[in-house]
């Protein structure tokens, strides 16, 4: 491929980890003309365009929100295709390519990355990055076209971002103790695969993988700790899930979020239909020359700031915190309550005896739990007489006992257990130190206000525990054992033959 100077240098600077100041330094996203870049891109696209897509309508552009977005090319209907791309793996990036093309012979194919499917997704964006400066592995191979549009591409991903990720030590410190959502886990996930890539697969060969690359002139950071991180924050805010699949689609990627848009889908093309790939259609009329958007779905305020760096308005309408649970390790039950987690949640995924889960507060809801959570709870606090409940013979219906109250005493630890998971939460984020970005005081009073809304509906139960039915009480009645008895009423009842007192299923229900 030609390896043609564009109008920008990319510039993945930064020379230790959290380095901040020199990536923003040495960015170019603010000085760049945004339509020079657009225009490379346009120019590459129209190119490969014959390959790339079935249906476009739409053109990169300087966007009203973010730097470049997509832009109409024609009055578009509501409903109307805007773009559509089949799936290809000479441009779409994704895990199963990273791994079984790509990294062929060079990643252990049960490398089991911390990152998962995204950090494969980010090595193959560092190799194309690598690709672009004439060095890295040439997988897949391309037509000239392609590989030239997947240049341009490059040229113009963002290299000075407002993401969480490349934030300021101390402003990643403010976020970590202004959401449940923690960004450290994700950091330190980051730290440990690009450690260990680079110990055992990068240094090994740096001529395939270089630690640093030129691209226009400039030396820049690639297979390494801090181009890791750059990648995991391009591909974070730019991938979307499409047929079961992570994917990092260029152009697609280029769509800028609007909370009334429909999201990426999957769909069908090609002159027989049978061709998939990815689809973006207008969920309203746009003029030529509008912007076009998308969706980036339905999310926290917390993911949306650790996946892509900003809030839309949508994600603070529903309040969203996390608490975690934790089986006892010394439960004489442990592992009985494993057991049944692993195997037995019906249509749920196992569960780790480790769990976290969403509280919320959102406008019309009174802060009631997630089913599953309280489902979680009174499993951990099962014991005592309720144990029997353990016993092989209902191994498979206990999951089902759980989304009933099972006992009072029960009932009473797993409230207790919740409550006093949100408060421990809400002192965690009362600990948050002065300082740091106004989206995470945001953030913080969100979730404080979820937790909130969680405690208050903990202590409304409490107060509610004996109004409640429990599992013996259900089970009397199953068997119709559960009415006052009289001599009386038996006597004067028909149905009795002798020897009977009480009719069978002849139970008083008090529905
Ligand atoms: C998929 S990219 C879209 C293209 C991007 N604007 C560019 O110039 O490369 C997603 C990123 O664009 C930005 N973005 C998208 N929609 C936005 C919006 N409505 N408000 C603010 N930033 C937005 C965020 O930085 C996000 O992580």
């Amino acid at each position: 491929f030609t390896n043609a100077p564009l109008p920008i240098q990319l510039s993945l600077c930064g020379t230790r980890p959290y380095a901040i100041s020199q990536w923003q330094a040495a960015s170019t996203s603010n000085d760049v003309d945004l339509e020079d870049l657009a225009s490379s891109l346009n120019k590459a696209l129209d190119a490969a365009k014959k390959e790339l897509i079935r249906t476009c309508n739409v053109r990169v552009g300087p966007s009203g929100v973010d730097r470049l977005g997509l832009i109409a090319t024609t009055d578009i209907k509501k409903g109307d295709l805007l773009l559509n791309m089949p799936h290809d793996e000479r441009w779409e990036l994704t895990a199963a390519t990273a791994r079984n093309v790509v990294f062929k012979d060079v990643l252990d194919k049960d490398y089991d990355g911390w990152t998962g499917e995204t950090g494969l997704v980010a090595l193959q964006l560092l190799n194309e990055v690598a690709r672009a400066s004439g060095s890295g592995l040439e997988q897949p191979t391309r037509p000239v076209p392609i590989q030239e549009f997947m240049n341009a591409w490059i040229h113009a991903l963002p290299t000075s971002m407002d993401h969480p990720l490349l934030w300021s030590e101390s402003d990643q410190e403010v976020l970590q103790s202004s959401s449940n959502t923690k960004i450290y886990r994700v950091l330190d996930d980051i730290e440990e695969d690009a450690t260990w890539l680079v110990e055992k697969i990068f240094d090994k060969d740096r001529t395939k993988f270089p630690e640093t690359i030129n691209l226009n002139g400039e030396d820049l950071p690639c297979f390494s700790l801090d181009g890791y991180r750059w990648a995991m924050a391009i591909v974070q805010s730019r991938s979307i899930f499409v047929d079961g699949s992570l994917r990092l689609v260029p152009l697609m990627d280029m769509c800028n979020h609007d909370d009334t848009a429909k999201e990426i889908q999957g769909g069908t093309m090609g002159a027989f239909g049978t061709t998939k790939g990815c689809e973006l259609t207008a969920t309203r009329p746009y003029k030529a020359g509008e912007e076009v958007f998308c969706s980036y779905g339905p999310k926290s305020a917390a993911d949306y700031l650790l996946e892509h760096g900003f809030c839309p308005p949508q994600s603070w309408k529903t309040a969203v915190s996390e608490i975690t649970l934790e089986i006892d390790p010394d439960d004489r039950f442990y592992d009985d309550k494993l057991d049944i987690l692993e195997f037995e949640t019906y249509d749920q995924a196992p569960m780790d005896p480790l769990q976290s889960f969403d509280v919320i507060s959102a406008p019309g809801r009174d802060g009631e739990p997630d089913p599953a959570m309280i489902q979680f709870a009174r499993l951990r606090q099962l014991g005592g007489l309720d144990a029997f409940m353990l016993e092989s013979l209902f191994r498979k219906e206990v999951w089902g006992f759980m989304a009933l109250p099972v006992s009072e005493t029960n009932e009473l630890a797993v409230v207790n257990a919740i409550s006093e998971a949100c408060e421990s939460a809400l002192e965690e984020l009362n600990q948050c130190p002065d300082g740091g970005r106004e989206v995470c005081t945001k953030l913080r009073e969100s979730e404080k206000k979820a937790l909130k809304r969680t405690l208050e509906f903990m202590l409304r139960e409490k107060e509610a525990l004996d109004l409640k039915e429990y599992y013996q009480e259900r089970r009397l009645k199953d068997l119709g054992l559960d009415s006052e008895w009289s001599p009386e009423d038996d006597i004067t009842d028909p149905d009795l033959s002798y020897g009977q007192t009480r009719a069978p299923g002849g139970a008083d229900y008090d529905w």
